[in-house]
């Protein structure tokens, strides 16, 4: 078909592929390529990216111009929007085969300016984490302004968006301009070299040997291990993007894979190694694949010549001391000639080198910079060359990308990270995303979504990757529940639990709870082997090792079990669980059917946190095994014993299964006296440990409120109430918590915490504030807080992805509750939709005192709706919308509405493009007002007149205490004459 035709044909499709997502970054990198390629003009650009349009009216825009410009310029299109969207072509997006020249256009290169649109995808990619000082050269050439920065830098922004901001308005500034960028840009590549001398001819040998290597990282990333035991499911038709941000918050906006090893969000300029860090089953092993098999077939990281993937799960089992030379070759892939040559010029070539390190946290070793290695050559324990090697001191320059559970990640580690990004898992249209790749019939994945919709808790589950997979998995046991339907993680494991060992025997029908009986011995041999090798960490299973558990053929054909991949051809068969999380669950399953386990593996269990604080964690764990078993009690003395994280993984499993909802399911498998006892002890820890976690909150300082900042095994605990259901446990462990102020920020709390809390915090006998700032709380998440919002009275949500959905939801639970009082929103992803919900929340509530929501996308006419609100408010003291675009028509709105407010004491509205004819506005607020005292206008291109408007109005007002103005559009004499007029103005 001609592309023109497929253009047509597909239109929905490429507009749903384009802007489903709702971030603008698909369009806009298709954009890019298009005026690389000359296919669009600079003016066709400017038609298409019009601002305050929709997306989705700039995508069509995009379509008609493409399709009006012919059959060229639509096969352009499709072989951009392929590059773009690689995953595209799953979803049924077909894409032409004749394919023009996609390279950058360098033929164009005659002036800087037309550099800057020949190579405007890669300048895109480069400008990230130096878009502020290609802005400070700019500054000092005399190119751009203060204002022409701030304009790049709008908060509103992702980084590419700024980069892409700062190209255009450079492009805007002439060719001089255009070479400033350009030079910085080549300088900060490669500091003191010239261009020409950055290129490299690699040696024939090296390039036989970066096909072996490319073909070897490409068969091993193309499949799904999950998948492994069921059906064979390419990365390429199921893989889903996860959510990346970079810890450092605030900093940017929504990263691209890409941007791992890219410049945003650098912390230490000297360091090389990244940590993409993130929750169990988030998919951090899924990304690397991901990276591994783009990289394999020159898709991305094109920067790299060689990549080296290493699993830690794999290393533990060498042994034997290596040379980094024998490490890369013995564990990657062996060069068949010229071995030395090879390593040396990657030696000599250490940026062109990518190593990456899955599951950092499932080395035996916790991280240390303790031994030194230095030398390439020299033979050290593998644990030894890995530290060394994230450290820097050994292979200086390579890149290292290695990815942790975010529980595991030490301080000392986090000193040598060059950045810190962190996996979020799915956003909600990932989830639609992922459900409709794995159901290839729309009938089966629009029913998937509809369960899923219709419980929020299952949904809240789904942002995990892992859960997201095990419900899909499960979609005929999902939809024929019915009421029942899942809404802890342990129900859900439950489900994969019975619908494979249901799948093992599909002729019997095994109806009702006779499931798990008649496969309890099997359950039981995974069950041993999974609990032997958490407390030992110990995910990788040589024959040897099942057959000590008497786990044979007819278990591992169970699916649970799956082989183990590996580079390395040396290691005989081996075995491990589809996912840790399944280990854990299985463990949890042996802990609670087993009548072969310690009395004290509970408590030991759950007494983590003691434990760690005298650093004995894993002995004490290792010590819960059967005293008979002599043999695993000296190997125990020797290997490194259970991680944390899996342990609290099983401790919250254990607390599900002993749950009464599950009860029956043991009852023809082991004595009833036995699981209730173990659920007495379960309940009787958990109390203790949310009790210690109460007594160690400090009392307060005189005048100050009860504040009580959780810690990250407070969460587990509350997690594993959750997982228990049962409200009298929640009821009496909380009950006793007496703080005004729960604190929760940067605790990972994602949509499954919420549900948590909301489900613990119900108990709590008097009205506490919440705060819950920089989490990923996001709009699911705050779906599942309202059955706490009864018992909070203000809310704190800085910095989590909420938008006006969920504020739509959130505003209609809160009218109704007594004492909420405050709600901060900022860094949110809120615009006009939902003013008109503030709007009447300020209406209906007259005990509602502060409203902060800085940092978002409300402009004069979200401020106007909200102005409605505001006029017949009488309670309103603190008003903050710092950092939106209200512009002078919103502030006079605003402004209007509150001269007749005897409430309002303080209000920002910093960084708001207000004026002078704002200013005049205000200052008419300022002359009728009887209560503000704070005003906060800074950075609002205000002028002398818009001063003076001020100074005349503070003459009649006593009130007021203090009215900011600094990084206005003042003159350093007006600043100084105004000074001197009036002392309350602040510059
Ligand atoms: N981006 C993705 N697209 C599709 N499926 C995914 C994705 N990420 C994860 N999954 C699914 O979830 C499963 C678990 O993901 P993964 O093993 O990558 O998580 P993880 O963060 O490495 O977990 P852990 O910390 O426990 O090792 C995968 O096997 C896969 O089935």
């Amino acid at each position: 078909m001609l592309a023109e035709e497929l253009v047509l044909k597909q239109r929905t499709k490429i507009l749903h592929a384009l802007c489903s997502s709702g971030s603008a970054e698909h369009l806009e990198r298709v954009l890019d390529i298009l005026l690389a390629q000359g296919a669009l003009i600079w003016e066709d650009y400017q038609n298409i990216q019009v601002p305050g349009r929709t997306l989705y009216t700039n995508a069509r825009q995009l379509l008609d111009l493409v399709y009006t410009k012919g059959v060229d310029t639509c096969g352009l299109f499709l072989h951009a929007l392929k590059l773009v969207l690689p995953e595209a072509q799953a979803v049924g997006l077909s894409f032409s085969e004749s394919c023009s020249n996609l390279e950058e256009n360098d033929e164009r290169q005659s002036t800087s300016n037309q550099t800057l649109l020949a190579q405007r995808p890669s300048l895109v990619h480069k400008l990230q984490g130096c878009v502020d000082g290609v802005l400070e050269a700019l500054l000092d050439s005399g190119h751009f302004s203060s204002a022409d920065c701030d304009e790049v830098r709008l908060p509103i922004y992702t980084p590419t968006q700024q980069a892409r901001r700062l190209l255009d308005h450079v492009r805007s500034r002439g060719d001089l301009a255009a070479s400033v960028l350009l030079q910085y840009i080549h300088q900060k590549q490669e500091p003191g070299l010239p261009l020409n001398q950055r290129e490299l001819t690699p040696p024939k040998e090296f390039l036989k040997y970066q096909k072996k290597l490319s073909s070897s990282v490409s068969a091993q990333a193309c499949f799904l291990s999950t998948y492994g035991g069921t059906s064979h499911m390419s990365l390429d038709d199921i893989y889903t993007d996860g959510e990346l941000e970079l810890a450092e918050v605030n900093a940017h906006g929504p990263l691209g894979l890409e941007d791992i090893v890219g410049l945003a969000g650098i912390v230490n300029e000297e360091a090389d190694t990244v940590l993409v860090s993130g929750e169990a089953g988030s998919g951090k092993s899924t990304l690397l694949q991901r990276l591994h098999l783009l990289w394999a077939r020159g898709l991305a990281l094109q920067d790299f010549l060689l990549l080296f993937p290493f699993s830690c799960r794999r290393l533990n089992s060498e042994h034997n001391e290596l040379s980094v030379q024998e490490l890369l070759f013995q564990h990657c892939c062996w060069p068949d000639r010229n071995q030395e040559e090879i390593f040396q010029f990657i030696l000599d070539h250490p940026h062109q080198i990518l190593f990456t390190f899955d599951g950092l946290d499932e080395l035996k070793q916790s991280f240390t910079d303790e031994h030194r290695v230095c030398c390439p050559t020299q033979r050290a324990p593998v644990h030894v060359l890995l530290f060394n090697l994230i450290q820097g001191s050994l292979m200086k320059g390579v890149q290292k990308v290695v990815t942790s559970r975010s529980e595991a990640v030490s301080p000392l580690l986090k000193k040598h990270l060059r950045k810190e990004v962190v996996l979020k898992g799915f956003s909600p249209a990932g989830i639609d995303c992922f459900v409709r790749k794995h159901h290839r019939d729309p009938t089966v994945a629009a029913k998937v979504l509809e369960s899923m919709q219709a419980n929020t808790a299952l949904l809240g589950l789904c942002h995990s990757p892992v859960l997201c997979w095990i419900v899909s998995q499960c979609h005929k046991e999902l939809l024929g529940c019915g009421e029942g339907s899942p809404k802890t993680i342990t129900d859900v494991y439950l489900m994969i639990l019975q619908h494979f060992l249901q799948h093992q025997s599909p002729l019997k029908s095994t109806m009702g709870l006779g499931w798990l009986q008649e496969h309890l011995k099997t359950v039981l041999l995974l069950g041993q082997l999974a609990f032997e090798g958490i407390r030992s960490t110990c995910y990788i299973f040589s024959g040897t090792d099942l057959e000590a558990c008497g786990v044979t053929e007819k278990d591992i054909c169970m699916v649970f079990l799956i082989k183990s991949k590996d580079m390395s051809s040396t290691h005989s068969k081996c075995y491990e669980f589809s996912h840790v999380t399944l280990q854990c669950f299985f463990a949890a399953l042996f802990i609670v059917l087993s009548s072969n386990t310690n009395r004290s593996v509970i408590p030991k269990l759950f007494e983590l946190e003691n434990m760690r604080e005298t650093g004995l964690t894993r002995v004490c764990f290792g010590a819960c095994l059967p005293s008979s078993d002599q043999q695993q009690q000296a190997s125990e003395k020797e290997s490194k014993a259970a991680e944390t994280p899996n342990l609290q993984i099983t401790a919250m499993f254990v607390s599900g299964l002993l749950s009464q909802r599950h009860q029956n399911l043991w009852l023809h498998c082991c004595p009833s006296a036995a699981v209730e006892k173990k659920a007495r002890q379960v309940a009787k820890c958990l109390s203790k440990g949310i009790q210690k976690h109460f007594r160690s909150i400090p009392q307060p300082v005189q005048g100050e409120k009860k504040s009580m900042h959780a810690m990250p095994d407070f969460v587990w605990l509350i997690k594993c109430l959750y997982e228990m259901q049962e409200s009298q446990i929640a009821k009496d462990a909380m009950s006793k918590l007496e703080v005004d102020h729960l604190k929760l920020t940067y605790c990972n709390i994602g949509p499954v915490e919420c549900t948590a809390l909301a489900y613990v915090l119900q108990h709590l006998r008097n009205p506490v504030g919440l705060q819950l700032d920089n989490n990923s709380v996001g709009d699911v998440g705050v779906e599942q807080l309202l059955p706490c919002m009864h018992i909070c009275n203000s809310l704190y949500l800085r910095n989590n992805n909420i938008t006006d959905e969920g504020i739509r939801k959130l505003i209609a639970k809160v009218i109704q509750c007594d004492s909420f009082q405050k709600i901060a929103l900022f860094n949110n992803k809120l615009t006009d939709a939902c003013m008109q919900d503030f709007s009447y929340l300020l209406k209906t509530k007259q005990v509602f005192i502060s409203l902060r929501l800085g940092n978002n996308n409300i402009t004069a006419e979200g401020a106007t709706q909200l102005a409605e609100g505001l006029k017949v408010n009488q309670t309103l003291a603190y008003l903050g919308l710092w950092g939106n675009r209200i512009g002078d028509a919103g502030t006079e709105a605003l402004a209007s509405s509150l001269e007749k407010s005897n409430s309002l004491v303080w209000l920002s509205l910093v960084g708001n493009g207000v004026g002078s004819a704002g200013a005049c506005a205000l200052a008419n607020l300022i002359r009728k007002s009887t209560s503000l005292q704070e005003l906060w206008l800074t950075e609002n291109c205000i002028t002398r007149t818009g001063v003076e408007c001020l100074i005349q109005a503070l003459k009649h007002n006593t009130y007021v205490t203090s009215v900011w103005l600094r990084n206005n559009d003042l003159s350093l004499e007006d600043v100084e004459e105004m000074k001197q007029l009036e002392s309350r103005l602040i510059f």
